[in-house]
């Protein structure tokens, strides 16, 4: 059944995405739902993460405070949710603990183990398992009244399996080096597993309303070039392939389509040849370089100042705002302003602020 939502108001970030000249870059940032806003712990409470995301009702509140907070800045809302989600829908369990983060606490330990032929004979519906994230979005979009568009997203292949195996966040990255290294075929099976139903996960987001649409492969730098190639780009190449067919199959509207690829610099021109509208840098890249690579191929930049700056107060955060305006030449098009990762904690709201104003400023 589709659902009729209030016409956009501003489309500013759709249409940087299909690579047309704007009057201004439009800009969000990563994570901008998140814990150092003063209202996201009160509209939390001592609720817990995933509870969070399960609840349609509160996953909405959580999206919507930035886009009421940077009213008339802000260009974009994402969906409040996790990437996690899709181990979860695979049949894993995972926890978020408290100032550590994601925690699963039976991870995948050998292709050997019965719990990988588990995994992977495991018809999944994520149709069924992730209704709650479909009604968080299309509840959103309703609220939302047509102010901006709503991004939706996934965990790329490569940085889901990385958790399924380490079970949390990793230094060393030891668990799942062994199993790429040691047994890649079994690996590239898994992958493969987890693309497919990311295609479907996102199908069905915008199916419930997302208008846009972002793959985060947040450790794609733990793998050197070649094995970036091997293990994490033929599955990102895989999603931007199937999914606008599958969107045209189920007769919806084919979304920009942006990936983040967090540290792997080195595949920038790589992932310029892609599908992808839109490719997520992070503060790695010099924007004057990257914004020169991506304008052979006609695509989109995101990012991209690292988000450490923020912690500097409002000089360093002009500075960084001039560097990446320059960069990217007026910022007309082809930019879409973020930051290079999403923002931490304590970063003080009103320094955001002031980086989306300088944005505004100087770019405007
Ligand atoms: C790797 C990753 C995860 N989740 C996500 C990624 C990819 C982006 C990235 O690289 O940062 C994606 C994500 N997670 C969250 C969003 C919400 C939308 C947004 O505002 O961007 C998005 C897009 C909420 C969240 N996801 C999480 C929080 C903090 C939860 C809390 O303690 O209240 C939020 C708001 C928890 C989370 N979730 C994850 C980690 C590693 C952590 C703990 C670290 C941290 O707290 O920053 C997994």
């Amino acid at each position: 059944m589709a659902v009729q939502f209030e016409p956009l108001k501003n489309d500013l970030i759709l249409r940087t995405a299909k690579g047309e000249r704007v009057e201004r870059p439009p800009m969000w940032v990563m994570r901008q739902a998140g814990r150092y806003l003063p209202e996201y712990h009160e509209a939390k409470g001592n609720r817990d993460f995933f509870e969070c995301c399960r609840s349609p009702e509160i996953a909405s509140t959580l999206t919507l405070q930035p886009i009421e907070r940077y009213a008339g800045l802000v260009d974009a809302a994402i969906i409040f949710s996790d990437i996690l989600v899709i181990p979860q829908a695979m049949g894993m369990e995972v926890v978020m603990v408290d100032k550590k983060g994601p925690h699963f606490p039976n991870p995948l330990k050998s292709p050997e183990d019965g719990q990988y032929g588990e995994v992977m004979d495991r018809d999944v519906d994520v149709k069924k398992e992730l209704d709650y994230v479909y009604k968080a979005i299309t509840l959103t979009r309703q609220k939302l009244q047509g102010r901006v568009p709503l991004i939706g997203f996934c965990g790329a292949p490569w940085t889901l399996m990385s958790y399924m195996i380490e079970g949390g966040g990793s230094k060393m990255f030891i668990q799942v080096k062994t199993w790429i290294y040691k047994y890649p075929e079994e690996s590239k099976r898994l992958l493969d597993k987890i693309a497919r139903l990311c295609v479907e996960y996102l199908a069905e987001q915008v199916i419930a309303g997302a208008q846009m649409i972002q793959v985060f492969d947040s450790w794609a730098g733990e793998l050197s070039p070649s094995a970036f190639k091997t293990f994490s780009m033929p599955y990102l190449t895989y999603i931007a392939d199937n999914l606008p067919p599958r969107l045209i199959e189920l007769g919806q509207p084919v979304v920009p389509m942006t990936v983040f690829a967090k540290g792997a610099w080195y595949a920038l021109e790589d992932l310029c040849k892609t599908n992808y509208n839109t490719i997520g840098l992070d503060w790695l890249h010099a924007p004057a370089e990257a914004y020169q690579v991506a304008k052979k191929y006609n695509k989109v930049l995101q990012g991209n100042a690292d988000p450490g700056v923020l912690y500097g107060g409002k000089a360093a955060i002009t500075a960084a705002v001039e560097e990446m305006v320059h960069g990217f030449e007026g910022g007309k098009q082809g930019w879409i302003a973020n930051l290079g990762h999403g923002i931490t904690p304590f970063v003080k709201p009103d320094d955001l602020l002031h980086y989306f104003q300088e944005i505004h400023r100087l770019s405007g």
